[in-house]
C-alpha cells in the first residue's frame, strides 16, 4: 500500500506502507500507481516526495511473490511513469533502498539519502538482475565500471559512498523527509530535462571491449557456475552499447532467462532459509521467541591455537571484553602478536580503531572467575577437554555459560564434567573464526533453552549465521562430511585420481575439491581422529581383508600417506605436490599416481574408468543420505539448517541451494535409485544404504523441500 498526503501546501508526500521493509508487493505497486497518478493530476501539488514508513525506504521487490502467479502492475512502467512526470519527484531514502527500491529511486528526478542509509542492487544474490531499469539507469548515472561493481557483487553501499559515486544528490543527518520536502518546494516548476536518467547517454569507457572482456573473465571465475552475474554484465554491456529502449528489451530478455531458473529458486530458498534458522526450536518444544538469553559482557577463550585466536578476535571486534587464556607461555606470546595483527587488519578494513584494549591475555585459567561466558578451544582431545571443563566448573562464577568449540566430540560428556550441565553448549566455529560466517550451536540433552538462546544471540551479535543443532558425533557438518570423503577415497581405490575427483567437485561449484581441501587443512588432522577411533593404521597387509575395518569397507589410503609424512601443503606433499613446504599451488604428482597403481595392485583392485557423474553421485548422494539420517535422528529441525550449514561453512555452491535443496531439485526418486544402484555394487558400504526418511518421502510422492520440516516433525511425534 501507499498513502498520499499533502504537506507544506504543495508537496505530495507518497509513503510506502508495507512492513517490515516496504517491499514492492502487488498492493504496494498498485498503491504507487494510484498515488502518483493522483499527485500528478492534482493542480495543488507542485512537486512530489516518495518515502517509506517507519524510517525504511524500500527493501525491493517482494521476494515472497517470486515463483507465484504475480499480479498487480509491473515495476517498469510504474517507474517510467514517475520519470516522465512533469512535476519533480524526489526520493527520500531512509534505512534502505535495495533492489527494486533503489530502481524506484533511480526513476525519481532527485535522491536525498539519510547518512545512515544503505543502498544497493542485490538482485544478483537472488539469482536475478536489476530488471526494473536498474541495469540501464545505473551505468548512465555513475558510469560503467562503478555500475559493474555494484550490480555484479550486489554489495550494499553507505550513503557517503552513494554520494561519492553520484547515486544520490544529497546526504543529510537530519529528517530526510523534511529535507526532501524543502528541496521539493525549491525545485517545483523547474525544468527536469537533465534529471531523467534514461535520457542521459551512457558514458563510454575507454577500451570498452577490453574492459568487458576482462570483467566477464573475472566474473566467470568467481561465479563458479552461477549464471546471474554473467547476465548482469551482459545487461550493463547493453546499457553501454544500445539506446535505452533497446537496452531495456535486453534487460527483459536476460531477466526472463533468470527469473524461473533453478539457480534463482535456490538462491531465494537460501535467503529465506537463513532467516528461518534463526527461529530455532529444541525437541523439548523450547523456542527462540520464548527463551530469554542472558546478557554477556565479558567472555573468556581457553586455548590460543588457530581457532582460539580467531574466536577471541571475533569476540573483541563485537565489543566484548575478552580474557584470552593460554597456559603455554611461548604460545601465549605468539598468539598475542598474531592477534594484534588480526585486530589491526580488521579495524583497517572496517574503518574503526583496533580493539586491542578489549583483550586481556593470561597464562592462568583462574582469570575466568568473573566472565559471563567461556569458549573452550583447546586441542581436540577429549581427556584434555574433560580436564578444562572440570576446572572451569570449579572456577567460574555461578551462571557462567560454558561452551566448547569442539568440531564433533560429545557435548553431553563434557557437560557431565561440570556442576551445571544445563549451562553447557557447543559453539562450533569454522576456521578462520573471525572471518567464516557459520556457527553451529550445539545443544546437549541437558542444555537449557536459556543457554542455547544466549549462544545463538552471541553468534548473531558476532555477525555469524548461527544454526542450532543437536548433539551427535560430528554434529551436522562434519557428520555429513564423513560419507562424502569416504566415497572420494574409495573412488581413488577404484581408478580415479585426486585431480579427477576435485575437478568434478570444482566444476559442480565447490571452491576446492576434497583432496585440495585436505591438503590445505592438513591430512594429519583426520589421521589423528581415525587413530583415536581405532582406525588409521595401515596394516601393511594386502587383499580385500586389509581394507575391512570394524566390519565395513575402509580405505587406509590417507593413513599410508600420513605414515610417509605427506601431510599436505605444510609438508609440501600430500594428494598434490607443492614447490616447498607451505606452498599454495598444488600440481598433480606422478609419485602419487604410481603409488595409487601400486596400492591397487597390492590390494587386488582393478582400475576402471570413472567419470564426473559417478564422482558427484557417490560423493554428494551419500552426503545427502546422511543429511536425511540427521533429520530422522532429530539432530537438525529441518533441511534449511543443513543447507545453511553447508552453504556458509563447507563451500557448497550457494546457487545450488545446499545439499537438501539440491536433492529436491535432482528429484528424490533419482537420489534414491542411484543410492540403491551403488549400494548393490558396494554392499560393504553402509553409507550407501538409503535411509528410511528418504524412502518414506519418495513413497509419499516426494513433497517439496519446504514441506519436509513438517514431515520430520510428524515422524518424531509418532515415535
Ligand atoms: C519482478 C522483478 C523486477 C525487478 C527486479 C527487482 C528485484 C528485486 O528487488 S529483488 C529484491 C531485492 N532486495 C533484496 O535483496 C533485499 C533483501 N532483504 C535484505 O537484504 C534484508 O532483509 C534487509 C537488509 C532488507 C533487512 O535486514 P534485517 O533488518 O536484518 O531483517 P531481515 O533480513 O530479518 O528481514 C526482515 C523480514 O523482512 C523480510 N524481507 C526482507 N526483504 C524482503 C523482500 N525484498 N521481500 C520480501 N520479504 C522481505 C525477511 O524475509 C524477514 O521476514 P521473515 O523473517 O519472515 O523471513
Amino acid at each position: 500500500m501507499a498513502q498520499l498526503t499533502r504537506v507544506s501546501g504543495s508537496v505530495g508526500l507518497i509513503t510506502l506502507q508495507s512492513p517490515p521493509v516496504n517491499a514492492l508487493s502487488a498492493a504496494v505497486r498498485q498503491g504507487i500507481v494510484d498515488t502518483v497518478q493522483r499527485a500528478l493530476s492534482d493542480p495543488e501539488v507542485k512537486s512530489v516526495v516518495v518515502c517509506g514508513q517507519n524510517g525504511i525506504f524500500c527493501g525491493g521487490a517482494d521476494i515472497k511473490e517470486f515463483g507465484t502467479n504475480m499480479s498487480g502492475p509491473p515495476l517498469v512502467p510504474l517507474i517510467h511513469a514517475i520519470e516522465v512526470a512533469h512535476k519533480p519527484v524526489v526520493a527520500a531514502i531512509e534505512g534502505i533502498a535495495l533492489g527494486g527500491g533503489l530502481e524506484l529511486a533511480l526513476g525519481c528526478h532527485y535522491r536525498i539519502a539519510h547518512s545512515k542509509a544503505k543502498l544497493g542492487l542485490p538482485e544478483v544474490t537472488l539469482g536475478l538482475l536489476p530488471a526494473a531499469g536498474g541495469s540501464q539507469r545505473l551505468p548512465r548515472l555513475i558510469g560503467v565500471p562503478a555500475a559493474l561493481d555494484l550490480i555484479t557483487t550486489g554489495r550494499h553501499i553507505t550513503a557517503a559512498e552513494a554520494l561519492k559515486l553520484g547515486v544520490v544528490d544529497q546526504v543529510t543527518a537530519h529528517s530526510t523527509v523534511d529535507v526532501a520536502v524543502k528541496f521539493a518546494l525549491s525545485v517545483a516548476g523547474k525544468p527536469l530535462d537533465g534529471r531523467r536518467i534514461s535520457s542521459l547517454p551512457c558514458p563510454r569507457p575507454p577500451n570498452m571491449d577490453a574492459l568487458f572482456e576482462g570483467v566477464m573473465k573475472k566474473v566467470r571465475q568467481s561465479a563458479r557456475g552461477a549464471i546471474a552475474p554473467i547476465a548482469c554484465v551482459q545487461a550493463i554491456r547493453a546499457a553501454a552499447t544500445l539506446p535505452y529502449d533497446q537496452g531495456m528489451e535486453r534487460e527483459l530478455e536476460l531477466m526472463a532467462s533468470l527469473f524461473t531458473s533453478d539457480q534463482a529458486r535456490a538462491l531465494q530458498y537460501i535467503f529465506f532459509a537463513q532467516r528461518a534458522v534463526a527461529r530455532w526450536s529444541m525437541p523439548s518444544g523450547a523456542r527462540w521467541d520464548t527463551s530469554k538469553p542472558r546478557p554477556v559482557h565479558k567472555a573468556a577463550v581457553i586455548g590460543l591455537g588457530t581457532m582460539g585466536r580467531g574466536i577471541a578476535v571475533a569476540l573483541a571486534q563485537t565489543g566484548l571484553s575478552v580474557v584470552a587464556v593460554e597456559t603455554q607461555e611461548k604460545q601465549l606470546m605468539a598468539a598475542k602478536q598474531e592477534m594484534s595483527g588480526m585486530l589491526e587488519r580488521g579495524a583497517k578494513r572496517r574503518g574503526v580503531a583496533p580493539a586491542f584494549d578489549k583483550i586481556r591475555y593470561s597464562p592462568d585459567i583462574k582469570a575466568v572467575a568473573d566472565v559471563d561466558l567461556v569458549i573452550e578451544a583447546v586441542f581436540e582431545d577429549m581427556a584434555l577437554k574433560e580436564k578444562v571443563f572440570q576446572q572451569l566448573s570449579a572456577l567460574c562464577k555461578p551462571g557462567t555459560l560454558l561452551c566448547t568449540n569442539t568440531s564433533g566430540l560429545d557435548v553431553d560428556h563434557l557437560a557431565s564434567q561440570t556442576r551445571s550441565p544445563e549451562l553447557v553448549v557447543g559453539m562450533h566455529f569454522f576456521a578462520p573464526a573471525h572471518v567464516m560466517k557459520l556457527l553451529e550451536v550445539v545443544y546437549g540433552s541437558k542444555s537449557s533453552p536459556q543457554a542455547l538462546a544466549t549462544a545463538m544471540q552471541l553468534g548473531k551479535k558476532m555477525g555469524k549465521v548461527s544454526v542450532a543443532v543437536g548433539n551427535c558425533r560430528g554434529f551436522v557438518g562434519n557428520r555429513m562430511l564423513k560419507p562424502y570423503s569416504e566415497q572420494a577415497f574409495f573412488l581413488l581405490e577404484e581408478g580415479a585420481t585426486p585431480e579427477l575427483v576435485d575437478g568434478a567437485l570444482e566444476d559442480f561449484g565447490f571452491p576446492m575439491g576434497l583432496f585440495r581441501m585436505s591438503d590445505l587443512s592438513g591430512l594429519d588432522v583426520g589421521w589423528r581422529v581415525r587413530k583415536v577411533d581405532g582406525l588409521g593404521k595401515s596394516s601393511g597387509a594386502s587383499g580385500q581383508q586389509a581394507r575391512i575395518r570394524q566390519g565395513r569397507r575402509y580405505s587406509p589410503l590417507g593413513d599410508v600417506l600420513c605414515e610417509q609424512g605427506r601431510f599436505g601443503q605444510k609438508t609440501g606433499r600430500g594428494w598434490y605436490q607443492y614447490d616447498k613446504p607451505g606452498g599454495r599451488v598444488g600440481r598433480p604428482d606422478p609419485w602419487l599416481h604410481s603409488f595409487l597403481e601400486e596400492y591397487r595392485a597390492q590390494h587386488g583392485l582393478v582400475a576402471r574408468r570413472i567419470d564426473h557423474q559417478e564422482v558427484l553421485e557417490r560423493c554428494l548422494y551419500t552426503l545427502i543420505n546422511e543429511g536425511f539420517r540427521i533429520l530422522e535422528d532429530g539432530i537438525a529441525a529441518g533441511p534449511e539448517e543443513i543447507d545453511i550449514i553447508y552453504v556458509f561453512g563447507y563451500g557448497w555452491p550457494r546457487h545450488r541451494g545446499g545439499p537438501m535443496f539440491y536433492a529436491s531439485m535432482v528429484g528424490l526418486e533419482k537420489v534414491l535409485a542411484r543410492l540403491e544402484f551403488y549400494q548393490e555394487a558396494h554392499p560393504d558400504v553402509p553409507y550407501l544404504q538409503p535411509c528410511n526418511l528418504l524412502k518414506r518421502l519418495v513413497a509419499s510422492g516426494s513433497p517439496p523441500v519446504h514441506k519436509w520440516r513438517e514431515v520430520v516433525k510428524k515422524l518424531h511425534s509418532q515415535l
